[in-house]
């Protein structure tokens, strides 16, 4: 906090102090505030913005976004935590007509009288620069020997069920690290249900809410086969590919079936470290992925478009891994000098994906739910013979950050 004093800086001295200024921008009206205190911020008005030094890089706050992120009552609804303010009546050209420092708050006054108050430590929060510097999520990227060595305590059915710090120990492993166990729960279709509910809301799609599955057939695709299933991600052929994959093997009689686990993040850090221009093709082209299904019982035709890497514009953070060579449709979206470059990049990550040490492989026996974050680990699958029943659901991904924010986690 910034409990200050201020001295708001004489016209004439503004000259002396804007020629003085380093490779700031140009400061053609306005002057400048300064704070000193523990946490000592300087305030300077330029001409399209109000820019705050406090410590490293300078913040600058457009004014016309400074008018719009006004929280005066008449501007913002902190009950229900909207905007009353109408974006649209918002003068773009608007300045403050003047400024002060008053406690621990900067205060404009604009040209219709309405008065705004910003604390320093809001505008540090929700500036570009410091989100440009800051983790949205922070993550454990993983090989099998890091997941391993982090011998992360058991979550147990009971506790899970009925206490609420087990499921925030739970959710803090889910973020992360992706995965996420739940041990010891009734091997039923039910309690499976119950066990994902409460994380979050089910995703139905296609396949249902819950699905059950053995290797019958019963729908077009090679999940439901006795097959070896590659790394991959699931539902790339949505436009949101489902956030969380649930598993509960509920029976296996036979040999094999194992599942495999890959960090996708993990191995796409490397990539950028090796190849950063691979890295980058790889998050700008954009791939298209299809689920045709044409049966007695199903038809379906889904289409999605996204690339195989998806970060963040401000911070370059990955968010999101689309990938499932099964899935991937046509590639007809870039031109032929870039589909040589493309396929160069896809064998690196590929690459990367398949080697052993990155490959975290566990037999999931009933009694043991896993949770995926579908945007981030790929899962696979060891071919086996047997009847063996997988039963789970996707959950939807907002619904499951939401919860973890809930919590006061970060996501
Ligand atoms: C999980 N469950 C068996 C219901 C569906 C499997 C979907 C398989 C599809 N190829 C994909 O990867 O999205
Ligand atoms: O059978 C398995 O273990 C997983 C199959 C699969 O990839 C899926 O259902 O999404
Ligand atoms: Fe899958």
């Amino acid at each position: 906090m910034f409990r200050a004093f201020h001295r708001v800086v004489s016209p004439s001295l503004r000259q002396a102090q804007l020629l003085s200024a380093r490779t700031e921008p140009r400061m053609s009206w306005g002057y400048m505030l300064q704070l000193r205190s523990a946490a000592s911020a300087t305030f300077r008005l330029l001409e399209d913005s109000l820019e705050v030094s406090h410590g490293g890089t300078p913040m600058r706050f457009n004014y016309v976004w400074l008018r719009d992120h006004c929280r005066s009552a008449s501007s913002y609804n902190s009950s229900t935590h909207q905007r009353s303010l109408d974006t649209g009546s918002i003068e773009l050209t608007v300045r403050p007509e003047s400024s002060a420092v008053e406690d621990d708050q900067l205060v404009l006054t604009w040209p219709d009288g309405h008065v705004s108050k910003y604390s320093l430590s809001w505008l540090a929060k929700n500036s570009y620069e410091g989100r440009k510097k800051a983790t949205e999520q922070p993550r454990v990227l993983w090989n099998a020997n890091i997941y391993q060595n982090a011998s992360i305590s058991s979550i147990k059915w009971d506790t899970f069920m009925s206490c609420d710090n087990e499921l925030k120990k739970f959710l803090q492993n889910y973020l992360l690290y992706g995965i996420a166990f739940v041990d010891d729960v009734p091997t039923t279709v039910e309690a499976t249900e119950e066990v994902t509910q409460r994380v979050s809301l089910i995703r139905e799609t296609t396949y249902g809410r819950m699905w059950s599955f053995t290797s019958d057939f019963s729908r077009g695709d090679t999940a439901y086969s006795q097959l070896a299933l590659d790394r991959h991600t699931d539902t790339t052929y949505f436009q949101e590919p489902c956030g969380i994959q649930v598993f509960h093997c509920l029976r296996h009689e036979g040999t094999g079936g194992r599942t495999l686990l890959v960090d996708g993040f993990y191995a796409a850090e490397k990539l950028r470290q090796r190849s950063p221009e691979k890295f980058e093709l790889l998050c700008r082209v954009p791939i298209r992925h299809e689920y045709i299904e044409n049966t007695d019982n199903h038809r379906n035709h889904m289409m999605g478009v996204g690339p195989v890497l998806n970060v963040y514009s401000w911070n370059n953070e990955l968010y999101m891994i689309r990938y499932n060579n099964y899935d991937r449709s046509v590639i007809n979206t870039i031109p032929h000098d870039t589909v040589q470059r493309w396929y160069i990049a896809h064998r690196e990550l590929t690459t990367e994906l398949r080697r052993p040490e990155n490959e975290l492989w566990v037999k999931l026996s009933p009694g043991k739910v896993i949770f995926i974050d579908n945007w981030r680990v790929l899962h696979g699958r060891e071919s086996f013979t047997g009847l063996r029943q997988l039963c789970g659901c996707y959950l939807t991904r907002d619904d499951v950050l939401s919860a973890a924010r809930c919590f006061g986690l970060q996501a």
